[in-house]
């Protein structure tokens, strides 16, 4: 079984080690021996320290894929173009592929998944959502017969060893960011990880896979971890909870239809998210017959990313052998995408406002206005001033953005210091 791989940075360098490593049993586990053919990379002048000779690089990616002889292509390189012509012409000429590329997937995937339908080969993509926590391939198949509600996690290492470092040490968010880019957890572009592009497109393949209906990138709700500020996490930690940047997707209890979020979130320190630390991730995924399940464990870096990429491999190159195909997309749903107003979420509100009689009615009035109710209400003096910090019960999102709004128009209100939704229960 012959393997083009496309990529040979922290991931692919970790496929290619794990490949030579465990070449016996993995050929005992598929039946035929795995062969690299060709290496793709940009650059052939770069340092690789990966246990094959230089003959097997190339930069022409390309005709490493058009090859004849190439069964499987492994795709690590990321990003769109030129990344989908690459797949789709393998698809089209017959080779299965195994890709970590959630932008791709989640931007463009139902062209990658009618190509791979109609060729009858294999798309498997396990290393995309939440690095080496086997995930997609439980909702696939393991969750086939089960109606699943909710789908509710963190999905993005980067972020949350930044909130991490933040949380724990009081370092800086570049400094964490530093950190955590040498380490090869964030993208070739952190923004992507940062401004929750990276979360959003494995929310939407998350949504996609557990509800059975499309979902791309532009359907989902995206909010980065560029805006929580140290004063954020103080105040989490005085109210009992931490931060964290949370993907969730869930079927609205209103109507048909799932809505799709990532959004950072003040997480109660009791609730089993509050200690996922540094690039872990975990997912909760809840469904009708099983109940709540929970999947735990490294969602970056390149020896843990490679692990998942491997499991994809073997099962693709198992079918190969046995000459047939494994379960693809389903899409059959065909669901609606909610709007983010109509999700339901409860806020917790840090005002700055001035300490005289009448304020709290003030405020409370602009939440009664929305019809949103206030669960509880804290309030410190200082001076002239005093901070307000509010924690509303589950409404709209929309009534609630509506009353934020009111209340940054309020004379009595300095600043609105901060908003946060609060999930995961009660702080
Ligand atoms: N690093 C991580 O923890 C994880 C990464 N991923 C995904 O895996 C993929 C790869 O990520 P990394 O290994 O971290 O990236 P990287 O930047 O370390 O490696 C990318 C590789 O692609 C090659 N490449 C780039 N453009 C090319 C071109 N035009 N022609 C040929 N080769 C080209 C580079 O030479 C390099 O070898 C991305 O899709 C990423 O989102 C998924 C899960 C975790
Ligand atoms: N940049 C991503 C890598 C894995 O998907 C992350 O930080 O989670
Ligand atoms: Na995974």
């Amino acid at each position: 079984m012959k393997i083009a791989l496309l990529g040979c940075g922290v991931v692919g360098s970790e496929v290619v080690r794990l490949l030579v490593e465990q070449a016996a049993d993995l050929t005992a586990r598929v039946g035929e021996p795995l062969e690299l053919a060709g290496i793709a990379v940009r650059r052939l002048d770069r340092d690789r320290d990966v246990p094959v000779g230089p003959e097997l690089f190339t930069t022409d990616a390309a005709a490493l894929v058009g090859r004849d002889d190439v069964d499987i292509v492994v795709e690590v390189v990321g990003g769109i173009e030129p990344v989908r012509s690459w797949l789709l012409a393998a698809l089209d000429g017959g080779k299965s592929v195994v890709s970590a590329n959630k932008a791709l997937l989640a931007s463009d995937g139902s062209t990658l998944h009618d190509a791979a339908t109609a060729a009858d080969v294999d798309l498997y993509y396990e290393a995309a959502v939440a690095g080496a926590i086997p995930l997609l391939r439980p909702l696939r198949e393991s969750l086939a017969g089960d109606r699943v509600r909710r789908v509710l996690g963190i999905v993005n290492g980067t972020t949350n060893f930044i909130l991490t470092r933040m949380d724990e040490t009081g370092a800086s968010f570049t400094d964490a960011l530093e950190e955590a880019t040498a380490l090869g957890y964030a993208e070739a572009d952190p923004t992507a990880d940062i401004d929750g592009y990276d979360a959003a497109a494995k929310a939407a393949i998350l949504a996609q896979l557990a509800f059975h209906t499309r979902v791309t990138l532009a359907d989902v709700h995206r909010e980065g971890i560029a805006a929580v500020t140290a004063a954020d996490i103080a105040s989490a930690k005085a109210m009992g909870c931490t931060v964290k940047a949370l993907a969730i997707a869930e079927r609205s209890s209103e109507r048909p239809g799932v809505s799709v979020r990532v959004h950072p979130a003040m997480v109660p320190r009791s609730h089993p998210l509050a200690s996922v630390r540094e690039a872990f991730n975990a997912v909760f995924v809840e469904a009708e017959a099983a109940g709540q399940l929970m999947f735990y464990g490294r969602g970056a870096g390149g020896s843990p990313t490679a692990s998942a990429v491997l499991g994809d491999l073997v099962a693709v190159a198992r079918n190969r052998v046995a000459g047939r195909r494994g379960p693809g997309e389903s899409a059959y749903a065909d669901l609606p995408v909610l709007p983010m107003g109509e999700t339901i979420t409860s806020y917790h509100v840090n005002l700055d406002v001035t300490d005289k009689t009448g304020v709290l009615a003030t405020v409370a009035g602009a939440f009664a206005n929305h019809g949103v109710s206030i669960r509880s209400v804290r309030q410190d003096g200082r001076g002239d001033d005093a901070s307000l910090v509010l924690v509303t019960h589950a409404a709209a999102d929309a009534a609630l953005a509506a009353t934020v709004e009111d209340l940054r128009g309020l004379d009595i209100v300095r600043a609105v210091a901060g908003v946060l939704r609060v999930e995961g229960g009660e702080p």
